[in-house]
């Protein structure tokens, strides 16, 4: 029986081009963004990101991550501005973490590893949906956000508070009112490059949108992330961990800066 693709030694990030050959083309991600090589581009606008909690619908373990989605069948809750023209649609958000606070993120910052990773993924409203812009090359946005050990992060919390009842992959549960905005740091200084999925179909379609400023949250915080299993209901318990694909080749690319 097919396995399908992980993030363990048979199935993991040096597997995934076996079935998905873009894995080595030419504008994947992550990368490890190196500061003093990002050129300054003073036409870059700022993020405008206008979300409506009302939006938010469930939070789910999807055996790769857990993803908190949302309703995306009106402009509710979009992504405009930045480096990107016309309007994208919030979709959903999700992390990548360690299996220890030392590593997790997917992006580096000069090799700087995070212990952990947020992604609000959003799509192009020239598309009809999600999966006709997630195959096109201006097709998605993502807005990544480190975490770092520090303050207890209050609105984290909501969203560990509901891991009780998505522990194994497969499981879903509702919720609503959720607003992601409080997820954001308070700088939203960038970064931006175009790349890839940094999961298998590693679709090369985003336009990455790498904020400079992490948020916080304490280590028993991060700790609970590992909590969260791979696994299924009756399968052998695998704890969910160390859930980021590595660094990738610049291969050419151009990271420009928000910011001086
Ligand atoms: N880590 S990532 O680049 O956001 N990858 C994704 N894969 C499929 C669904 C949306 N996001
Ligand atoms: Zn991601």
């Amino acid at each position: 029986v097919t396995m399908s693709w992980g993030y363990a030694a048979n199935n993991g990030p040096d597997k995934w081009a076996d079935n998905f050959p873009i894995a080595n083309g030419p504008r994947q991600s992550p990368i490890d963004i190196i500061p003093g090589e990002a050129s300054f581009d003073g036409g870059l606008k700022p993020l405008s990101l206008k979300y409506d909690p009302s939006t938010c619908l469930d939070i789910l373990n999807n055996g790769h991550s857990f993803q908190v989605t949302f309703a995306d069948d009106t402009n509710s809750s979009t992504l405009t501005d930045g480096p990107i023209s016309g309007i994208y649609r919030l979709k959903q958000f999700h992390f990548h973490w360690g299996a220890s606070d030392d590593k997790g993120s997917e992006h580096t910052v000069a090799g700087t590893k995070y212990p952990a990773e947020l992604h609000l993924v959003h799509w192009n409203t020239k598309y009809p949906s999600f999966g006709e812009a997630a195959s096109q090359p201006d097709g998605l946005a993502v807005v990544g956000v480190f975490l770092q050990i520090g303050d207890h992060n209050p609105s984290l919390q909501k969203v560990l508070d509901a891991f009780g009842a998505i522990k194994a992959k497969g499981k879903q549960t509702s919720f609503p009112g959720f607003d992601p905005a409080t997820l954001l740091p308070a700088c939203l200084d960038y970064w931006t490059y175009d790349g890839s999925l940094t999961t298998p179909p590693l679709l090369e379609s985003v336009t990455w949108i790498v904020c400079k400023q992490p948020i916080t949250l304490t280590s028993e915080q991060m700790a609970k992330f590992r909590c969260l299993l791979f696994s299924a209901e009756g399968e052998a318990e695998c704890c969910m961990v160390d859930n980021y694909r590595p660094p990738q080749p610049l291969k050419g690319r151009s990271v420009r800066a928000s910011f001086k």
